[in-house]
């Protein structure tokens, strides 16, 4: 609600985020889009408590986030929260498998093995499990960091360009993967994406603009979310004229 970021000192402010209010209900599927720099990493990176708001807050389940010790709010991201960001952020020294459990062995949960093997099997890497992150291609890791985004079943889901190291294929498994998330599990999904087919996947679209949400459309066709994007690069290249 009324999120704003800024970055760096005043004399060399940078506005991240001017004024964002939004609101991601349970159970659906939402892409983030806009052109570069238009804040789309920083409102994942706030919305999910990896950051914080310069000034605004947010809520998750009715309950107000990023309040109290570090360790509450980390407490609070391990059993709600999963993240797919474009760094995969695997852990070098462990398998592919090893990495998948991860977030939930750290979370004190049981860990059920033939679930995250069957993930990883749904992200086209069977026969993968025991891999460690070198010995795997980038688009492969970026498909274990997915699968350990969702293996936990978190009821929120931030991803970040999920499909972006990934070929044709491979991306429309993930995108099916993260539709059935939803529509299976009820989880919550909140990606960024620049690619109008990825986002044709999600129930709504935010477009975001220089910090701040500049359209929203429902129910969203390829063609349709890339007229709009085209819309608005347009507008904001006539705005800069002026
Ligand atoms: N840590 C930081 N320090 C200073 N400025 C930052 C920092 N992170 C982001 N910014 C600036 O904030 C603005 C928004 O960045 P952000 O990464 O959220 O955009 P984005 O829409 O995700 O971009 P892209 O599509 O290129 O990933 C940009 O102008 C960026 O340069």
């Amino acid at each position: 609600m009324g999120l704003t970021k800024t970055y760096g000192p005043s004399s060399n402010e940078v506005t991240a985020l001017a004024g964002v209010t939004t609101s991601f209900a349970a159970g659906t599927f939402t892409a983030v889009m806009g052109p570069s720099g238009s804040g789309k990493t920083t409102l994942l990176q706030c919305a999910s408590g990896l950051d914080r708001p310069t000034t605004g807050t947010v809520y998750v389940d009715g309950r107000e986030f990023v309040q109290g010790s570090e360790a509450a709010i980390t407490r609070f991201r391990r059993t709600r929260i999963g993240f797919v960001f474009q760094q995969y952020n695997l852990l070098p020294t462990l398998t592919a498998l090893q990495n998948v459990t991860l977030p939930m062995r750290l979370a004190g949960r049981k860990v059920s093995r033939k679930q995250c093997l069957a993930l990883l099997d749904q992200v086209g890497l069977a026969g993968y499990a025991d891999r460690r992150p070198t010995e795997l291609s980038g688009g492969q890791q970026q498909r274990v960091a997915i699968a350990r985004g969702l293996a936990s079943r978190p009821s929120i889901v931030f991803a970040d360009e999920p499909t972006g190291a990934l070929d044709g294929t491979s991306a429309a498994a993930v995108l099916a993967l993260l539709r059935q998330a939803v529509d299976e599990h009820h989880q919550t999904i909140v990606m960024v994406t620049h690619d109008p087919i990825a986002a044709a996947f999600a129930d709504s679209v935010v477009f975001l603009t220089d910090g701040r949400i500049v359209g929203t459309m429902k129910d969203p066709s390829a063609a349709a979310v890339s007229e709009q994007m085209l819309r608005l690069d347009l507008a904001r290249r006539n705005g800069g004229q002026r």
